[in-house]
């Protein structure tokens, strides 16, 4: 399995694809041959520094009439959580799934803004704990009441067994229940999901939308959006509310039109996030939110001896959240860490 969990798109669309809006009617399928692409907007400008954009996660090349790939189970590791649980969310090649604290740890408010140039210790700075006071078991204690503090119905439950089964690594629990919150806050109407996975988070985000709302979700494996689309049909939602579109994430969200979007759901390749990013700020109407899953990696951005691309991609994408001045960022310690941003204006 790959470096980040065996997550990663290879595969390309084979349908070409065409320009999509939120106003569009939904089609199950492909789309077909593509109308020119809308013209850029101009771009924002930011007086601060910006990060390059990059990429992340991995998944396996498969055919559109492949079967569903089967992968190992993702382990879960040993927890310091006094009173419950959570599933790890790394990949099960992932030597961290050995470690002891698969959550991110709550930030330290006091902790000193260390300078801007350095991005290790920056993100550090964002999701460490290091020397916490003593009510650190009582902000772990929190932390763990706050995951579950929504419980899940037998859908999600049923959804998370699928994604084992097929080594989909779903939205935890907190994240889900947070992109319910996020999607209904913002009387979110038109989504992207940027990994449709199981279909955990396609779900969690339409049990937050208005009835007229469409979620457009995108994913390499038509495997997965098979799996997701039942999740849907489980919990009452049909094809006209969900656009599946079928085709690596880099080549069709430049399809989709400019400040159309009210939230965008980053959780596919974690090495291509910092372009989701870019993407995502885009396709965003001023007050829309983009969330990215999973970027606290379960530690292992916080620890300055991971150089990996996984890690690299993740301590960029975290600073360029903190650094735009279009966006209003917020760290959410749910799951495996929801980076959330709101664009201001
Ligand atoms: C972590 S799973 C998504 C889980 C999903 N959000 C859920 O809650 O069930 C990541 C998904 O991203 C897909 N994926 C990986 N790389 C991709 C890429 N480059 N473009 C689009 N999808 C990709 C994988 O096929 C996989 O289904």
């Amino acid at each position: 399995m790959s470096e980040d969990g065996g997550r990663e798109g290879t595969r390309r669309a084979r349908t070409p694809l065409r320009v999509v809006g939120p106003e569009q009617a939904p089609s199950a399928t492909p789309t077909p041959p593509a109308a020119p692409a809308a013209p850029p907007s101009p771009p924002r400008t930011s007086t601060r520094p910006r990060d390059d954009a990059g990429r992340r996660h991995g998944h396996r090349p498969g055919r559109a009439t492949a079967r569903i790939p089967v992968y190992p189970r993702v382990p879960t590791g040993p927890l310091r959580l006094p009173s419950t649980t959570f599933p790890s969310r790394r990949g099960a090649d992932d030597e961290a799934a050995t470690t002891a604290h698969p959550l991110p740890r709550l930030v330290d408010p006091d902790a000193p803004t260390p300078p801007e140039e350095d991005v290790d210790t920056a993100t550090t700075a964002v999701v460490a704990t290091a020397d916490l006071d003593p009510d650190d078991g009582e902000r772990e204690r929190l932390r763990a009441r706050a995951e579950h503090f929504s419980p899940e119905d037998e859908v999600l439950a049923a959804a998370r067994e699928r994604a084992a089964e097929h080594g989909i690594v779903p939205v935890g629990v907190g994240a889900a229940a947070a992109l319910t919150f996020l999607a209904s806050a913002g009387r979110a109407r038109a989504v992207v999901e940027i990994g449709s996975g199981a279909g955990v988070g396609t779900v969690s985000l339409l049990r937050g939308m208005p009835p007229e709302g469409l979620l457009t979700s995108i994913d390499t494996e038509v495997a997965h959006q098979r799996l997701a689309r039942l999740t849907c049909a489980e919990a009452g939602y049909g094809a006209g509310r969900v656009r599946m579109i079928t085709g690596r994430a880099l080549d069709v969200l430049p399809r989709l039109s400019d400040a159309a979007y009210d939230l965008v759901l980053v959780d596919a390749a974690t090495v291509e996030y910092p372009r989701y990013l870019a993407e995502a700020v885009r396709l965003l109407r001023p007050g829309g939110v983009v969330a990215l899953d999973n970027v606290c990696w379960t530690g292992r951005i916080t620890d300055p001896a991971r150089r990996d691309a996984v890690s690299a991609a993740l301590r960029e994408t975290v600073r360029a959240v903190r650094t735009d001045e279009r966006l209003a960022p917020l760290l959410l310690p749910v799951s495996d860490g929801l980076l959330c941003a709101s664009l201001l204006g």
